[in-house]
Parts: structure tokens; C-alpha cells; sequence
């Protein structure tokens, strides 16, 4: 019996909840932000490049989410329908509040970092309210994203979506997703994203991720598989670890783990690396594979990208990712 199990009779497969954002990735790469003149713009933030990912392996997707009520609302909302993403259930917030920035610099393959603007964003304005019952209840899968805890109203949203998932057998994804901006502390951090981390059915992030979610309660313990169990004291079935260039590990439940590989890339930039993964993994097991090909297919996906100047745009078709598989063959 399948570890997770999806409820086939839903309309949308997947909903993402979260930032909706605008990635700005310097044209010039490989020099610092301070030499950077240019850049081309994207729809960006983690859990929208993971919805993205997601329409384009063609499953049914939408989001909840807010935008800011100015053109960059509007670039993104109409990005976001021209992909078939459903936006009933994203809302302008007319507070005066502004879309996230996220300015990126690509100074080699390797050296990549991210500058954010977050002050006053639209994302962290989601309401309870904008969550809605009817529309999580449809759906198969939703995924959480850590960010949208890091202040209230968006925080009480998650904590009411994830409950109404609960409620309405839709499976959780957790992506830690951690983004030290718009946080006031580690341990908020820690705290919060634990507490969803608890109800989650499926819990994604890196090492370093995890570390921020044990340091409040207790020494690091710095190991894959211990951190797994404590996610399986809860609700946990699936977790997953990733490790950048060196993979991932995927532990269930019923004791088994997974090694994921990587494949051969032309790296320009690492970020988007965790998002496409996550979106060709999360598609593999909603198309009923065992863990090891979904991983196969992230990380297939991942390569893609990492070679690929933006994150949203370069979101490859199953088609694309099947052909990397092919040609270097199964990992
Ligand atoms: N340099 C690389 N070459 C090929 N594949 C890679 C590379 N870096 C990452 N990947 C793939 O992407 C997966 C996720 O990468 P990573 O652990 O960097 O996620 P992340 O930290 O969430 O990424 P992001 O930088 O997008 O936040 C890895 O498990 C691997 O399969
Ligand atoms: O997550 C963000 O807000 C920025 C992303 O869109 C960015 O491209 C990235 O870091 C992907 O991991």
C-alpha cells in the first residue's frame, strides 16, 4: 500500500500557498550586485516557481495568495493564467503593500546568492478569510511554504488551510523554504515551522533547514535519518533532505531510504535548484511512482534549470525531463 494516497475523484491536483514574487537575475553574470546593470525580470518565489513547475508537467494547479495592486500584481496574476494556473483564489490586497523582490547575483556556477527585498509585501498579507473551504476541499495536494509563517495574517492563513487540508484528506507538502528576511528570529523560525511540520504529511528542505527547525528544542543533531524520525513521531510519512549538488535522501515512514543522485548540468546559477526538484518529485508521486523515480524525475528537472538563466521560465515539460533521463540514463 502507497504511503501517501491522494483522492483521484478531486478537479485540481495541487494547490501552492504562499509568495507570489518577482525574481530580478542580473544579465551580466558572473560579477557581484554592485557591478550588475541589468536584469531580466520573473515571476518568482519558491512556492510559485513550484506551482509553475507543476502546471507545466501538466497537472491542474492553483494558488492562494495576494498580490499587490499595482503592475507587478498584475504581471504576475496574468502570468500565472497564461500557465493555467487557477488565480480565483489569488486577491489583490489593497493595503498599500508592495511586491517581494528578489534581486539575484550569479557571480560563477558555484557562487550564487539572493538579495530580497521584503519590506511590506503583498504575500505576508494573505488572510484567513482568503482561504477558502470549498477550494481547498477540491483539490488533491496543497503545499505549504515556510515563508508565509513568518508573520501574521499570512501565518494564521497557513495554520487554517493546513487544518481544512487535514479536514478534507488533501494531502500536506511542507517545503521549509527557509528565507532569512521577514523573520525576527531563528527561533521563530524554528517554532513556527515546526508546528506545520507536525501536520504535514510530506516535509521537504535542506540540512541546514532542518538544523533551524531542532535548535529551539534541543541540541543539533545534525543527521538525515534522526531528524526523519522525529518528523515521523507526528504525521510525517515522507521526508526528504536535500544536499545541492551532493543529492537528496528520502526517508519513509516504514523505515526504508532513498539516495538520490544528481545529473550532469551546465550550471549558470543554483537557485531554482530546490524548486524544480520539488515540483517534478511532488508530480511523480501524485502519478503514483515509488520514491526513487520521483527523486530521478526532481533531480532531472533540477539540472535543467540550474542550466537555465531564470527558475519560473526554464520549468521544463515531462517530456524534457524524461529526455535528460534517457540520455544519461537512470540514476
Ligand atoms: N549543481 C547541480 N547540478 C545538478 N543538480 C543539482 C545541482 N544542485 C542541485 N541539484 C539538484 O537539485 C536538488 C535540490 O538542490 P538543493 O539542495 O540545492 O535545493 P535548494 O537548496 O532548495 O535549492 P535553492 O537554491 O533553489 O533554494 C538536488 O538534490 C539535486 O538533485
Ligand atoms: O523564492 C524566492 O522568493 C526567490 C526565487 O524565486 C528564486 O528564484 C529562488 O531562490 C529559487 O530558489
Amino acid at each position: 500500500m502507497s504511503l501517501i494516497t491522494f483522492e483521484l475523484n478531486r478537479p485540481m491536483d495541487f494547490i501552492g500557498l504562499g509568495r507570489l514574487c518577482i525574481d530580478l537575475n542580473a544579465n551580466e553574470i558572473h560579477r557581484p550586485m554592485e557591478e550588475t546593470r541589468t536584469f531580466t525580470k520573473y515571476v518568482g518565489g519558491s512556492p510559485a516557481n513550484i506551482t509553475i513547475a507543476i502546471a507545466r508537467l501538466g497537472l491542474k494547479a492553483g494558488f492562494i495568495g495576494r498580490v499587490s495592486d499595482d503592475q507587478h500584481g498584475r504581471f504576475i496574476t496574468h502570468y500565472l493564467e497564461k500557465e493555467g494556473i487557477d488565480t480565483t483564489s489569488v486577491t489583490t490586497d489593497r493595503s498599500g503593500s508592495v511586491t517581494g523582490l528578489a534581486f539575484t547575483e550569479i557571480k560563477s556556477p558555484t557562487d550564487c546568492s539572493i538579495l530580497m527585498y521584503r519590506d511590506n509585501v503583498a504575500d505576508l498579507k494573505l488572510e484567513p478569510g482568503d482561504v477558502r473551504e470549498e477550494y481547498i476541499r477540491q483539490a488533491k495536494a496543497i503545499m505549504i511554504s515556510g515563508t508565509a509563517l513568518a508573520k501574521s495574517p499570512s501565518r494564521e492563513a497557513v495554520f487554517k488551510a493546513v487544518d481544512l487540508a487535514r479536514k478534507h484528506n488533501v494531502v500536506v507538502f511542507f517545503d521549509i523554504d527557509y528565507r532569512p528576511w521577514t523573520w525576527t528570529s531563528r527561533d521563530e523560525t524554528g517554532i513556527y515551522c515546526s508546528l506545520v511540520a507536525e501536520k504535514s504529511d510530506v516535509i521537504l528542505g535542506g540540512r541546514e533547514e532542518f538544523d533551524l527547525l531542532e535548535a529551539p528544542f534541543g541540541p543539533l543533531r545534525q543527521d538525515d535519518r534522526l531528524t526523519a524520525e522525529r518528523w515521523f513521531a507526528h504525521h510525517a510519512k515522507i521526508v526528504l533532505v536535500k544536499h545541492g549538488g551532493d543529492g537528496s535522501v528520502a526517508f519513509t515512514k516504514d523505515g526504508q531510504s532513498f539516495t538520490g543522485t544528481t545529473f550532469p548540468a551546465n550550471v549558470v546559477k543554483t537557485f531554482g535548484a530546490g524548486d524544480s526538484f520539488a515540483g517534478a518529485f511532488i508530480y511523480g508521486l501524485m502519478n503514483g511512482w515509488d520514491i526513487a523515480r520521483s527523486q530521478q524525475f526532481g533531480a532531472a528537472s533540477a539540472s535543467i534549470v540550474v542550466s537555465s538563466h531564470s527558475c519560473s521560465d526554464a520549468m521544463p515539460t515531462a517530456e524534457q525531463i524524461q529526455a535528460v533521463i534517457d540520455k544519461h540514463g537512470s540514476k
